[in-house]
Parts: C-alpha cells; sequence; structure tokens
C-alpha cells in the first residue's frame, strides 16, 4: 500500500474531510503563503483530528525551539523542514523525540545523505508543479515521500514511475482553494490501492 499525506489543511472542515477518508499523514503549514495556519489554529484543528493520524508541521527555516514547543504541546507529531535547515537542526528534533522529513528539491539541488526518518522529494513550496519524475535517481535508505503537482489523474502514473513510499498532495485535492471530499476521497483510494 502507498501511503498519503494530505497538506495543506487550514479549517474545521477539511479536518472532518481527513477524518472521513482516513490518510495516513496531515499536514499543517506554519511557513507563509495561502496555507499557513497560526500555532493556535493549529492547536484547535489537531483537537479536532482524529488521533490516530499524525499532524505533520510543515516549516521553512522556523527556529527549532519552536518546532519543539510545538510537538510538546501535542500539535504536531512530525515536523517536515521543507527550507535550508541542516542536519544538526534534524538531530536537534530528533534527539526531542520529533521525527523528521528532510524535504529536497532535486530540480535545484541533489538528494544528498541525511540522518531524517523521510526523505521527501518536491518541486517547491506548495507549488502545484509535477517533478520530472523519470528523472529522479533517490538512492536513501529511508522511506521515500513524493510531492509536487500531484492529483488524482496523474497520481496512479507517478506511482507507478517512482514507487513511492507515500504520496503527498495539496493543490491537486482543492476545488475553488479549499480541500474537496471527493478528490481527496479519490486520491487517497488510488494510494492505498496500489
Ligand atoms: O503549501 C504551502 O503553502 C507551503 C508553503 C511553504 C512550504 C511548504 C508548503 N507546502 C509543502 C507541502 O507539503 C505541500 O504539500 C507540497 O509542497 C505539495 O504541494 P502541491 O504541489 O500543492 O501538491
Amino acid at each position: 500500500m502507498t501511503k498519503i499525506k494530505i497538506c495543506g489543511l487550514t479549517n474545521p472542515t477539511e479536518i472532518e474531510i481527513i477524518n472521513q477518508v482516513h490518510p495516513d499523514l496531515a499536514g499543517f503549514v506554519f511557513a507563509g503563503g495561502r496555507h499557513q495556519v497560526t500555532s493556535k489554529q493549529a492547536q484547535q484543528l489537531r483537537i479536532q483530528l482524529d488521533s490516530q493520524i499524525k499532524a505533520v508541521g510543515v516549516f521553512v527555516d522556523t527556529p527549532i525551539d519552536e518546532i519543539i514547543q510545538l510537538a510538546n504541546d501535542g500539535v504536531i507529531q512530525v515536523a517536515q523542514l521543507h527550507g535550508d535547515q541542516t542536519e544538526d537542526d534534524v538531530q536537534a528534533l530528533q534527539n526531542a523525540g520529533i521525527p523528521v522529513i528532510r524535504v529536497f528539491k532535486p530540480s535545484r539541488q541533489s538528494v544528498t545523505t541525511t540522518n531524517a526518518d523521510y526523505v521527501m522529494v518536491d518541486s517547491g513550496n506548495g507549488s502545484g508543479q509535477p517533478l520530472d519524475w523519470q528523472s529522479l535517481q533517490i538512492q536513501v535508505k529511508q522511506p521515500i515521500i513524493l510531492a509536487g503537482g500531484l492529483n488524482p489523474n496523474n497520481a496512479q502514473r507517478a506511482i507507478d514511475t517512482v514507487a513511492p513510499d507515500y504520496l503527498d498532495v495539496s493543490s491537486g485535492v482543492e476545488a475553488a482553494g479549499k480541500k474537496s471530499y471527493e478528490l481527496v476521497n479519490k486520491m487517497v483510494t488510488i494510494a492505498h490501492s496500489n
């Protein structure tokens, strides 16, 4: 089974969709942009989110102490480092008991050795643009998360081409800028049937 993370959740209606469809991970974006949530908003959404679904905090160069605080407060269970954080940052989070997703953007950087718990390849920061899946060369020991421009129309091809452990999707399951039950359900069904 391919697991799946639905990212960029911003409101209670979207959490209700997640609780019904049950992806493996749910993402709250703390970085700037249209998906950004405050710590307080994320705390409320985490309370509403099914306790079996881990919440991933998405960060771009956020101070490590702030990430640890969010984990200690139970707002997030996993940290996704989408900026220029270092392996020292990865280690500091792991020392605090927080699993880490380290993000690489293969169009502008190579996937280097990391001690993170997961390796994500993405085209940008919620860009909605797919990577060139055919040219991806990822040889890592960690589970691989494929992100960038995925949607129900291309998910099967992405799985067949890259064989990732997880898909990560945000804008591709939205209609008019909000998560759509129909699209989230289609996406999770495709992932979980592979
Ligand atoms: O989604 C954002 O607004 C965002 C902002 C800053 C850093 C990362 C961000 N998103 C990261 C994600 O995990 C997205 O799910 C991932 O990039 C895929 O997005 P999409 O291409 O829209 O499916």
